[in-house]
């Protein structure tokens, strides 16, 4: 039987979603971590703990280079929570252009019983304007920019987009009408609302600062529903100020823009829907079964993403640097105990590689001996036998 600790809120479909070979919360040495965004980065990791599955997007809570040197597969759930940002993003778009919070405080200042005539007047103040015919730029097509750039169209928006990684599955999501900015600069020029769904990384930091917003044009709308630091919140705060930023919305507060006026800061709650968190988990509880019991890494982080059916009674897998003679080395230590290969895949990632091999026979004596050889490779970081269920 396999332990699962979990960390944060995981709802109770993905919980239910274990099967019997699962306990949750109750071992001393857990096999794998179910998560949110729980802060890991100086977490000390047990042997026991094979991978690490975060039920969301973003992985920049996991220090994923070290779990890859403890041998933990780590994981995320793409697209689980894309549906609720974009409807949150589009939420605040409409929320800004129309001055709903400013409306919503006027109104409740002015509870005098008739304020007809009072509201009559005043009510020039909050004129707004439409989404209808305004250009938006979405920095990051990923699941959650592609799904905001396809919403903002069918409102009638004009949509530019710049991704220069962008992959070939998310580029089949997203409607060609949305135009390819080549850098940040020239997708965000001109746009009424620039929105950013990036990763947070050392390439991301500061993505959106003084030079960038120097590019947008006067009275822009920025949102920052990625991560903290995406978006430089100095230099933003400083273009409020100069009313070069009209509205800052931001899933991340820190003290510098904390009451600030035309800043609207949500509590990290892009992907707080009942619906996303259900996804997130549901996925999520499935990741760690799959991995535990198949060695399947699809949606790995940091490593590659391999599938193979599981049709004989044992299967090896390794997580180990992607340097020459790997597997030639492992395929002879399996010839010198006699053990024949009936299938073996691998590939890498960058400078980790993954290794799966099933093998029809292999007793108690052969696997622990194979186990205790293969992990004396330096080079290999984790090496697990499954049995067939
Ligand atoms: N506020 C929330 O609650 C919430 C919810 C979900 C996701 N997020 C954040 O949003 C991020 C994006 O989520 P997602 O599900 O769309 O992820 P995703 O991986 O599907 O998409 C990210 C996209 O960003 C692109 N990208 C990477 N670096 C870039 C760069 N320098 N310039 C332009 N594009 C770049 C990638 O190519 C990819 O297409 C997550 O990493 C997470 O930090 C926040
Ligand atoms: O990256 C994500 O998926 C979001 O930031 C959501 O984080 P949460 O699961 O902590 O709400």
């Amino acid at each position: 039987m396999y332990q699962v600790k979990t960390f944060n809120a995981i709802a109770q479909s993905g919980l239910d979603a274990f099967t019997d070979n699962f306990q949750i919360n109750s071992g001393e040495d857990p096999d794998a971590y179910l998560i949110r965004s729980v802060n890991l980065r100086d977490a000390e990791f047990p042997e026991s703990l094979k991978t690490i599955v975060r039920a969301g997007a973003g992985v920049n809570n996991v220090p994923v280079h070290a779990a890859t040197e403890h041998g933990i597969a780590v994981f995320n759930t793409p697209g689980s929570n894309a549906n609720a940002v974009k409807e949150l993003v589009l939420g605040l778009m409409i929320a800004t252009s129309r001055n709903l919070f400013a409306a919503n405080q006027y109104s409740n200042e002015h509870t005098e019983a008739d304020v007809s005539q009072r509201t009559e007047k005043d009510k020039t103040k909050f004129n707004g304007t439409e989404l209808y015919g305004k250009k938006l730029a979405v920095v990051g097509l990923g699941h959650v920019g592609s799904l905001v750039a396809n919403a903002a169209l069918e409102l009638g928006m004009t949509v530019v987009g710049y991704d220069p990684l962008m992959s070939t599955d998310a580029a089949w999501n997203i409607n060609n009408q949305v135009k390819r900015a080549a850098s940040i600069r020239r997708a965000v020029k001109d746009a009424d609302f620039v929105t950013v769904h990036v990763p947070k990384n050392d390439d991301t930091l500061s993505l959106i600062s003084t030079k960038e917003i120097a590019a947008m044009k006067q009275g822009v709308v920025l949102f920052n529903y990625s991560r903290i630091g995406i978006a430089n919140n100095k230099a933003v705060l400083k273009a409020v100020q100069d009313k070069k930023i009209s509205q800052y919305c931001t899933d991340f507060g820190e003290p510098i823009i904390a009451d600030q006026p035309n800043v609207t800061i949500t509590p990290h709650i892009g992907g707080s829907t009942l619906e996303a968190e259900s996804n997130g988990a549901v996925q999520g509880a499935n990741t760690v079964m799959n991995y535990l019991e198949s060695g399947d890494t699809t949606h790995a982080v940091n490593l590659p993403s391999m599938r193979i059916p599981f049709e004989a009674p044992f299967r090896l897998t390794m997580i180990h640097k992607n340097v020459p003679n790997m597997v030639g080395q492992i395929a002879t230590h399996l010839a010198d105990l006699g053990i024949n290969i009936e299938n073996m895949s691998n590939a890498a990632r960058k400078d980790t590689a993954y290794t799966m091999i099933d093998v029809n026979t292999l007793s108690k004596a052969d696997g622990d001996a194979l186990v205790k050889e293969l992990n004396e490779i330096p080079e290999i970081y984790r090496v697990r036998i499954i049995k067939h269920n």
